[in-house]
């Protein structure tokens, strides 16, 4: 085997060499990017593939970990940009299957290329950087190590493992007390889930996002700084928000059945009316459970608290509230025209795919288009006095962890996956993330109605009604609390009936956002948002 030095050197020199590293993006990267769950364009034809930037970052004992940014152009004609770090590591190293890339063999040293972030000293390496904040920089570009709040006391490393659940992400737990999610996919810009992470703890005081530990940006030039990663406090949790509220349903059919209630009897909120617990018939709190009204009030309050905290800055324009305009309006309405349009023609092409009921009302939304189209050309901005700020985006009850003591974290500000860089951080109104909770709501109740593994005796019809009244239920109390919390705090969301209004928008937009994204992740369930959509235009 070659000394040590030698290897080292030998790695360097090939990494170096720019024919080894067009080969290495096309024939090697490109393969091991396809076995990944973060790579997200395995459905597309590349068309080339090359490692745009890299900067070497020196270990201790001088073994260089490659930090590369993958340009990957593709037929369609979009550019994706990735993010890997990458070192070698020698032979008889453990590492996770996963993590190699491919066994190199050049200049008579042998060794595994490996994504380094499954190789624990460049772990426990990264972690330092980030504690010591020392930049590594070339002649073009700058990366910058941030330590933040949660890791102000600089605690010691102890120890890290790569987490089982990657995505579009790969996260490290640290000391078990820290998170720290690697971006996969690189955008032109810092990312929200950063930018938003770290100003509600750091500036905003919002207790219950998980607090900023630090990040890592490749500096590119003045104008442009691209988030690598970040670290955040680790949320001792009992699972999202999601799964409890799913099994908060089935045990209010489950009483439902149990006691006989006749369905008809249940009391019927109107839709969008604001209701506090106690305002519900005391058969109809029985059926439904008070500590699930508790943990629907609190994430209510959770979700304004957050808002607010969005809204206290008012100097930054990063952050600042600001009102709805021309801009706006026409930026809103030529996005959900274009998406709607394209939803309209994967629906076509996607329906004689669809079988029972989410064939029919797949049909019904294609019926309906010009009807749907009009609701979102009728935007009107004169009519509304509220304000726009910088919200999560994406929110729904995935995005929510569920403590012990039964308080809730909210997660993951990176935005709509399919929206822009610049679209995801465009202020609009903090109802929208109400109008994603209120679809999450919706969306849970038809989950359990259509999971086939839930064998009720009720019939379909009687689910659908007893589901729509507890959906009104739970979205009148969350209503309710949602907007005490924030008129307590002067949050500028308007009175009742412009809330109302951007609800109604939001909650369409939102129901048709889902339809493409189920068709396209799980056609399955691509029922829900169609009857959310039905339901919309019922009400
Ligand atoms: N700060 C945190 N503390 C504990 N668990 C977390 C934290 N952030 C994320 N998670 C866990 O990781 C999962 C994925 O995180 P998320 O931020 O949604 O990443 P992705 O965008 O890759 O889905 C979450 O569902 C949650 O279980
Ligand atoms: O969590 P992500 O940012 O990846 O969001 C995407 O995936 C979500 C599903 O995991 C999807 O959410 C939809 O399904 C949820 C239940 O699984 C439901 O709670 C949401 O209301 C519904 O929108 C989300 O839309 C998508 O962007």
């Amino acid at each position: 085997m070659a000394p040590a030095n030698q290897k080292i050197k030998t790695w360097d020199e090939t990494f170096n060499d720019e024919s080894f590293r067009q080969g290495f993006a096309e024939r090697i990267l490109l393969n091991y990017m396809m076995t990944t769950r973060w790579y997200a364009a395995k459905t597309q034809k590349v068309k080339t593939i090359k490692i745009e930037q890299q900067m070497p970052f020196e270990m201790e004992g001088d073994e260089t970990v490659y930090f590369i940014t993958i340009e990957a152009n593709f037929e369609a004609g979009f550019t994706e940009y990735y993010f890997i770090m990458v070192g070698l590591v020698d032979e008889d190293v453990e590492v996770d299957k996963k993590a190699v890339i491919y066994n190199l063999s050049a200049n008579g040293v042998k060794g595994q290329v490996i994504d380094s972030l499954y190789y624990e000293p460049f772990r426990k390496a990264l972690y330092n950087q980030i504690l010591s904040q020392k930049p590594l920089s070339d002649d073009n570009n700058k990366l910058l190590f941030d330590r933040g709040r949660a890791l102000r006391s600089s605690p010691p490393y102890e120890n890290s493992r790569v987490l089982g659940f990657d995505q579009s992400n790969t996260s490290i737990e640290y000391n078990g007390q820290y998170f720290f999610k690697v971006y996969r996919r690189l955008f032109s810009d810092a990312n929200p889930d950063l930018e938003l992470t770290k100003f509600l703890s750091e500036e905003g005081h919002f207790n219950n996002s998980p607090r900023y530990g630090g990040s890592v940006s490749w500096v590119k030039n003045d104008f442009q700084t691209i988030s690598l990663g970040i670290m955040q406090e680790k949320i001792e949790n009992i699972g999202e928000a999601w799964n409890h509220t799913v099994d908060m349903i089935k045990g209010y059919f489950e009483r439902i059945e149990a006691t006989d209630a006749p369905i008809d009897d249940i009391q019927d909120v109107p839709s969008f009316a604001f209701v506090s617990p106690e305002e519900l018939k005391s058969d109809f709190r029985l059926l439904i459970a008070d500590d699930v009204l508790t943990k629907v009030e609190k994430m209510a309050q959770r979700v304004a608290e957050m808002h607010i905290a969005l809204f206290s800055n008012r100097v930054e324009t990063q952050f600042n509230p600001i009102p709805f305009n021309g801009d706006y309006t026409v930026w809103l309405k030529n996005r959900i025209i274009y998406q709607l349009n394209a939803r309209f023609i994967l629906v076509d092409e996607n329906i004689e795919k669809l079988t029972g009921l989410a064939q029919e009302y797949a049909q019904l939304f294609v019926n309906h288009r010009a009807d749907i189209t009009n609701r979102f050309l009728a935007f009107e901005e004169n009519r509304l006095n509220s304000c726009r700020i910088r919200i999560h985006g994406d929110l729904h009850l995935g995005q929510i962890l569920m403590t012990e003591d039964d308080d809730f974290y909210i997660i993951d500000y990176e935005g709509e996956p399919e929206s822009t860089i610049r679209d995801r951080k465009v202020k609009q109104t903090p109802l929208k993330d109400v109008a994603g909770m209120l679809r999450s709501f919706h969306y849970a109740v038809y989950a359990v109605i259509f999971d086939k593994n839930n064998k009720f005796q009720l019939s379909q019809e009687a689910l659908f009604e007893a589901g729509e009244k507890y959906y009104r239920a739970i979205a009148a109390v969350f209503l309710n609390k949602y907007v005490t919390t924030a008129m307590s705090e002067n949050l500028d969301i308007g009175y009742e009936s412009e809330i109302k209004y951007l609800l109604k928008y939001h909650l369409l937009e939102k129901a048709v956002y889902e339809i493409g994204y189920e068709l396209k992740s799980r056609p399955d369930w691509v029922i829900i948002p169609l009857t959310g959509i039905k339901q919309i235009f019922e009400d």
